[in-house]
């Protein structure tokens, strides 16, 4: 099946001449879930709204359901929910008129048993009378949500979709999101939270200084993530591994003088105590003990150390 959106060679730069997408490729295949991690300013916003028809590529091109989202922009848009970061909704309406008119704008059909069953997943059923000025933001979030899902799109955009959202919306949302997966929805979503992107998403592509790092399936990402290496210095090098030592994960480095353990991080037992217990019972000496993390550890580290900065 060929992929629902398709993102070839994006480049993006604003006026001014600042590049926010440099050369960005990807293709996301029909109802998977996919999450872009990266920190503030790596150009998440950017690829979205560009996907979405809002931003005009500079150089490139994506594909939507195999629309253009340039030349055949309402045919794209129209298969597209998009739940923006800033809250932008009609103030003086009511949350029921909002959604309803959203629908309209997509020309589908009335359908008040389908508005009815969103606003009620989104706990807005009570609110469904009240102007969108007098509810809270949180509400108000639930509102942009609702309005995104309204004409039933085929793909939904969550552009950090629980940023300072509390523990009630983000169980909301997240259930929502699992309707919508049942329901054979795309869902791309943007995020600053690993555990999140890891708790949703299919695959997860990280997103920096307007390039994509990688693209990965969240359980092989989140498993080479857990690995580290224990480097340990022997005052004398071996020849060989003596049979006692010999084990999965345990290699000799460089002529023999230092061995390399890889563990994962996330097992219920390391190996390590028994790994340091059989050195000393097979006579060698240690000199010195390091860890480090798999490079992908430092890819993360380094965005959030950005992220902070
Ligand atoms: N309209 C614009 N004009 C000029 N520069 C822009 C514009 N919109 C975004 N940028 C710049 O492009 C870069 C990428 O911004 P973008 O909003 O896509 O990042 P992001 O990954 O979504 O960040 P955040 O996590 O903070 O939302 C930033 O440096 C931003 O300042």
């Amino acid at each position: 099946m060929p992929p629902i959106v398709s993102v070839r060679d994006l480049t993006k730069s604003y006026a001014g001449g600042f590049t926010a997408l440099d050369g960005v490729s990807l293709d996301i295949e029909e109802g998977e879930i996919i999450a872009l991690l990266g920190p503030n300013g790596a150009g998440k916003t950017t690829l979205i709204s560009t996907i979405c028809g809002i931003t005009m590529p500079s150089g490139g091109a994506v594909e939507v359901g195999g629309h253009d989202v340039v030349r055949d922009w309402r045919k794209a848009r129209d298969m597209i929910g998009l739940v923006p970061q800033e809250i932008a909704l009609e103030p003086f309406s009511t949350v029921w008129n909002n959604v309803r008119f959203t629908r309209g704008l997509f020309d589908r059909p009335r359908d008040d048993a389908h508005l009815e069953r969103l606003l009620r997943d989104l706990s807005l059923w009570d609110k469904r009378d009240a102007k969108v000025m007098e509810l809270s933001g949180g509400m108000k979030r639930r509102v942009l949500i609702a309005k995104a899902l309204s004409h039933e799109p085929k793909i939904l955009f969550l552009d950090e979709p629980t940023a300072g959202v509390d523990v009630e919306l983000r169980k909301d949302m997240w259930r929502v999101v699992e309707r919508l997966r049942g329901e054979g929805v795309t869902i791309i979503l943007t995020t600053h939270y690993i555990e999140e992107a890891e708790a949703i998403a299919d695959r997860i592509g990280v997103i920096s200084k307007g390039r994509i790092m990688l693209v990965e399936r969240t359980e092989e990402l989140m498993a080479r993530l857990g690995r580290k290496e224990l480097r340990i210095e022997l005052a004398e090098p071996v020849a060989e591994l003596p049979q006692s030592l010999r084990r999965e994960g345990l290699v000799r480095a460089e002529d023999g003088s230092a061995l390399i353990y890889t563990y994962d991080t996330h097992a219920e037992r390391t190996g390590i105590t028994a790994l340091l217990a059989d050195i000393q019972a097979a006579g060698l000496q240690l000199t010195d003990l390091s860890t480090s993390n798999s490079s992908l550890e430092e890819i993360f580290v380094g965005l959030v150390k950005e992220d902070a900065a």
